[in-house]
């Protein structure tokens, strides 16, 4: 079987090489011709599979996206030729959460703020804003919620419609798919109406798509004097984000919320079941086998633990400050063969909560909530 995987698809080898033979690609500029002979292809965001890609691909039967995100696959298409698909829901949902969190670290470090007098709005409450409104709630940070989907399946959700949201929030962070069209589109959500209703101050995080928040509009509003916080991990026009905009963000990066090494490979072990699924094998590859052991593995904490001391915990694992000042860096300079794909692919490695065992006698409920482990890893 001939496999054809992204080459930025950590321990892909590890997890595939018994169904196949593993050939690792460019997944930005990957050609019909490239994978004419494949079986099975795995991608990440930057491919677009579609009737073009697959032209020459006519034994293809398994395309799987080690992402959460599926706006680069034409799924109808797929559907169409019978080829199976699977994505990696959730995979990086902790990682994307823990991105957000250090990013409300900085920001309140920066401007002083107190976060438990903040109200967060989360916009789009799926497997990463669930995770979201649950680590803020643990934090004691008020939380209000928008996503119209939900309140059309659950009775009880707490529903707060966009424009009704915006001007009660202090920040507000984005995670909805994109969608182009539809009643819930999701493309330029935020645009030159709907930015009119934010309080003047109230901080921007983007960590989904970056055609979600028009990034002209935040640009003209940046350059019109405004003083509103920004964080943006994504952009318009990825690979070659607007350069104009970064001296007006707090925090910007290169579209690494959800690069942690777990989130990472669990992408590609969730790929791995789905392909053993479609081929009736039962896997034999677990994540525990292949991840390595994290440099600081064990924290004895004491029970009397505040906000300040959660930022000094989530610090040693992850500062998004370390993301910031690469992206500064590589993306201002003249030489672009470290840009922002550059950026990505040699990311440096950053573990996930659950990688820090916190010990002592007694371990706050709260710390558990927001992932760290206290079982032995
Ligand atoms: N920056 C990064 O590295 C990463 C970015 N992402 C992006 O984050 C997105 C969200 O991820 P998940 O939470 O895992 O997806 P999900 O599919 O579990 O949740 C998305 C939620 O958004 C809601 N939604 C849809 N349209 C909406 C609208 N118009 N307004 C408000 N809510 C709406 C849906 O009902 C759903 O509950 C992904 O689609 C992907 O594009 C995901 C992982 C990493
Ligand atoms: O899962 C998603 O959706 C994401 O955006 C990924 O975290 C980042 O995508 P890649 O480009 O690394 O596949």
């Amino acid at each position: 079987m001939k496999i054809y995987a992204d080459e930025n698809m950590p321990y892909v080898k590890d997890f595939f090489a018994e169904l196949g033979e593993v050939t690792l690609l460019n997944g930005r500029t990957l050609t019909a011709e490239q994978i004419r002979d494949a079986d099975v292809l795995l991608v990440r965001s930057v491919t677009k599979v579609n009737k073009e890609l697959l032209a020459k691909s006519s034994t293809l039967k398994f395309v799987g996206t080690a992402t959460i995100g599926t706006d680069h696959i034409d799924q109808s298409y797929l559907q169409q030729r019978g080829i199976g698909f699977s994505s990696a829901p959730g995979c990086n949902a902790q990682s994307v959460v823990e991105y957000v969190l250090s990013a409300l670290f900085v920001l309140a470090e920066k401007y002083q703020w107190d976060l438990q007098q903040k109200t967060v709005g989360v916009v789009g409450v799926g497997n990463i804003g669930r995770r979201l409104v649950t680590a803020l709630q643990a934090l004691s940070i008020k939380v209000l919620c928008c996503d119209p989907q939900r309140a059309a399946a659950e009775a009880d959700f707490p529903h707060i419609p966009f424009e009704q949201l915006l001007p009660q929030v202090d920040i507000v962070s984005f995670h909805v798919p994109l969608v182009k069209s539809g009643p819930d589109a999701t493309v330029d959500l935020l645009n030159s109406q709907t930015i009119k209703l934010l309080k003047p101050d109230c901080a921007v995080i983007n960590a989904c798509r970056g055609e979600v928040t028009n990034n002209d509009v935040l640009l003209a509003q940046a350059l019109s004097g405004s003083k509103r916080p920004l964080v943006l991990d994504v952009w318009a026009n990825e690979p070659e984000p607007d350069l104009r905009l970064i001296p007006h963000t707090d925090i910007a990066s290169a579209h690494i919320a959800g690069h942690s090494i777990e989130g990472k490979a669990r992408g590609t072990e969730m790929l791995y079941q789905a392909l053993c699924v479609q081929l009736g094998l039962a896997p034999t590859k677990t994540l525990a086998q292949v991840l390595p052991a994290p440099q600081v593995s064990e924290v004895k904490i004491n029970s009397e633990f505040g906000l300040l001391d959660v930022q000094n915990l989530s610090r040693l694992l992850y500062d998004v400050r370390r993301d910031d000042a690469l992206f500064r860096f590589y993306m201002m300079q003249d030489n672009k063969t470290q840009g922002f794909d550059w950026l990505r692919k040699s990311y440096p490695p950053r573990r996930e909560y659950s990688s820090v065992r916190l010990t002592g006698q007694e371990v706050p409920e709260f710390l558990t909530t927001l992932g760290f482990s206290t079982q032995m890893n």
